[in-house]
Order: C-alpha cells, then sequence, then structure tokens
C-alpha cells in the first residue's frame, strides 16, 4: 500500500477497512494491511512513542493469526517469536509458538498455497480500483492533452460576476472538472457542523431497497436548503456553475458524507442502472450530474478514483468537482465509474449534489449521439 512516509502509524493497522477484511475473513487483504503497518513499525524502531511498540504486538498478533489461518505456519511462527522478544511474558502467543512448531514438525504447513483474492460481486473492478488508489493522480492521455485546460467561468451568471468560478477540466471523457475554491472554510464548517448530529451509517440502493453495505463505509446525513442560509448559498452557486435547474424536484437534498480511518466507498456509478431504484421515486428521472464538494483535507489516500477512464483526483479542500453520469442520450455513462479510495491518515469529508434529468432539457439539450 502506497503511504506517505510520516503518516501517524500508531494504530495504524485498526483502521476499518482492515477490521473489516480481518473480521470477515478476508485474510488476503488484512495481510497486505498488517505486512505494509508492522514494516512501517520495523522501519521506525529507535523512534517509537510510547505507545508504538504495544500497536506493533497487536499488528504481529493479527499477522500472524492471519497467516496461521491462511496455511503459512511458518510465517505465522517467525511473527509470534518476535512478537514474543518485545513481549516475553505473554502465555497465549508462547502457547501458538509452541502449536506452530509441533504443526511444523509434522509436516502440515507445506501445503499452503499462494492467497486468493476474495471474490464477490463488488470486486471485479478490485484491481483497477486498488491499483488507482495507491498511485497518485494518473497521467492523462497524449489524446486528452489538448482539451485540458484551467478558466475563469462566469457562465452568463450574475452570481459568478465578481468572483467567477475556477475551473479545471480534468478529463475529458468522460467529461471532468474540478472547480477549485468553491466554498469557504468558514462555510465547509457551517455545512459540516449542520450535518453532525444527523450522520447515520450511509446505504447504498439494493434493488427496490436502500440497504448498509460493506463496500460503503461511512456515515452520512441529508441537508435541505432550510437548513440554513449557507446550504442555500451553496445551491445557488451549484446552479450557477452548472447551469442546471436544482429546484424541487429536479435535484436531492445536499447529503453530507463523513469517512473516518479506512472509509471508503468501493466503484459504483451514482445514476441508476435499473428502472426499480429508488432514485426513481422523486420521478425526476435519471440522476444526470454529481456536484461532490471535498470539504476537508485528507492526510494521505481518500481520492476519487475513475477506474474505468483510469484517473484519480486527490481531495483538493474547498473544491468541487463535477461530471456527467448520463450521455445526452439518456444512457448511463459507462465511464464514469468511480470510487472514493480509503482514507490512509485523518479523515475526509464530501458534500454531494445529485442533480436529476428532468427539468434539465433546456439547459443540457438531448442529442442521439451515443458517444456524446
Ligand atoms: O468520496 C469520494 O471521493 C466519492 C464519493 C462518491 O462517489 C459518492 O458518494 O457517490
Ligand atoms: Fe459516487
Amino acid at each position: 500500500m502506497g503511504c506517505k512516509p510520516g503518516w501517524p502509524r500508531r494504530r495504524v493497522w485498526g483502521h476499518a477497512a482492515l477490521q473489516v477484511a480481518y473480521d470477515t475473513g478476508d485474510y488476503y487483504h488484512s495481510i497486505a494491511w498488517l505486512e505494509e503497518a508492522v514494516g512501517l513499525f520495523r522501519l521506525s524502531y529507535g523512534s517509537w512513542n510510547p505507545e508504538d511498540r504495544s500497536s506493533l504486538e497487536d499488528a504481529l498478533d493479527h499477522l500472524a493469526f492471519s497467516y496461521f489461518m491462511a496455511g503459512n505456519i511458518s510465517h505465522a511462527l517467525s511473527l509470534s517469536k518476535e512478537f514474543l522478544y518485545y513481549d516475553p511474558s505473554n502465555r497465549r502467543v508462547a502457547r501458538n509458538v509452541v502449536k506452530y512448531e509441533k504443526l511444523l514438525e509434522m509436516g502440515t504447513a507445506t501445503s499452503a498455497g499462494p492467497l486468493q483474492r476474495p471474490n464477490g460481486t463488488h470486486l471485479q473492478s478490485r484491481d483497477a480500483y486498488e491499483e488507482l488508489c495507491q498511485r497518485p493522480g494518473g497521467q492523462p492521455s497524449p489524446e486528452q492533452l489538448p482539451g485540458l485546460s484551467c478558466s475563469y467561468e462566469t457562465n452568463g451568471s450574475p452570481y459568478l460576476l465578481l468572483q467567477p468560478a475556477k475551473k479545471e477540466v480534468v478529463q475529458i471523457r468522460p467529461y471532468v472538472a474540478l472547480y477549485h475554491d468553491f466554498i469557504s472554510d468558514t462555510e465547509a464548517e457551517t455545512i459540516k457542523g449542520l450535518a453532525g448530529p444527523w450522520l447515520q451509517r450511509s446505504v447504498v440502493a439494493s434493488g427496490e431497497k436502500q440497504q448498509k453495505a460493506e463496500y460503503r463505509i461511512s456515515k452520512s446525513a441529508w441537508l435541505k436548503d432550510t437548513a440554513d442560509p449557507v446550504v442555500r448559498a451553496l445551491e445557488q452557486r451549484i446552479a450557477a456553475v452548472t447551469g442546471l435547474d436544482l429546484r424541487p424536484p429536479y435535484a436531492e437534498y445536499l447529503q453530507v458524507v463523513n469517512y473516518g480511518l479506512g472509509g471508503h466507498y468501493e466503484p459504483h456509478f451514482d445514476h441508476a442502472t435499473s428502472r426499480k431504484s429508488p432514485l426513481y421515486r422523486m420521478k425526476s428521472g435519471n440522476r444526470i450530474a454529481t456536484v461532490m464538494i471535498y470539504l476537508s483535507a485528507v492526510e494521505a489516500g481518500g481520492s476519487t478514483a475513475f477506474i474505468y477512464a483510469n484517473f484519480s483526483v486527490p481531495v483538493v479542500k474547498n473544491a468541487a468537482l463535477f461530471w456527467w453520469n448520463l450521455r445526452r442520450n439518456g444512457d448511463g455513462d459507462g465511464d464514469t465509474l468511480h470510487a472514493g479510495c480509503p482514507v490512509l491518515a485523518g479523515d475526509k469529508w464530501v458534500a454531494n449534489k445529485w442533480i436529476h434529468e428532468h427539468g434539465q432539457e433546456f439547459r443540457r439539450p438531448c442529442g442521439t449521439d451515443a458517444q456524446d
């Protein structure tokens, strides 16, 4: 895992994604995380905080168990011995050492094959997702380069005359733009403060229902524009910058999302891919566009990765990311498959504004070209 040097080592292994992997028996992923954590501790030996030793012991203990469960007894043994070097009085680990040595003597350990990545419905794009989340940014392809630009935009709107939007086009296909300094620090704090008391574990659309899922680990809350003048002003700015109609029922309330350490949202589409989706309850069509505002900075991780388009956008505090989810002919744009990468250090806040098809007929005219 590509972690920045200097990210907090303390309790680093205990983050939620690892915990989920470990608790669900996904030793393929728990081993990867724990190896990273143990490696960081070993590297920094000599400059430890008082808590670091016990955190290393915890990580070694869990890593040894993960290897044992994955059938690699000799690794489990050497890690348990390393543990005993730091804490020779731990009787449970000492018993494990005896057990592992016996198993090795009996020759039971030789059968462990390479670790298999677990398979599941939501893991299909996992390789690309993990790869994108581990490397910064991604270079635009040469065909994209001529279209990429930075500009000040007023969009013909009086709201933007005095303070034009600072637009950076980051991708042409699918079209993705980042608006820098879209909100102020004070506005971001107000929005987080308003949402704070209402945050609940996020859900996803599943058939006709909404439910919790391990592939979306965050808390979220919905804010109406009547909640506060700051929310109203933000909605007006989104309308001005996008040129779209946000009046009810053409857009959803503002969704404020908080990801803790390890929080993430695995690859998904924002638009509905089935007519049965709860998104259609608003009777205003599918989600034509997304505006996602980064309400915080993140110390490490947390970028927004576009899987098929093969690029990622780092968290830029106070910036807003915009993209179209639908093509002009109304079909979902498959190139918009995207994800919120795991937060490796710090916590991450975003606010989503999802804008629907209806109401935009004259603002984003339809087209028949399936590529447009
Ligand atoms: O947090 C992110 O970067 C992406 C969030 C997202 O895609 C969503 O909330 O739908
Ligand atoms: Fe999304």
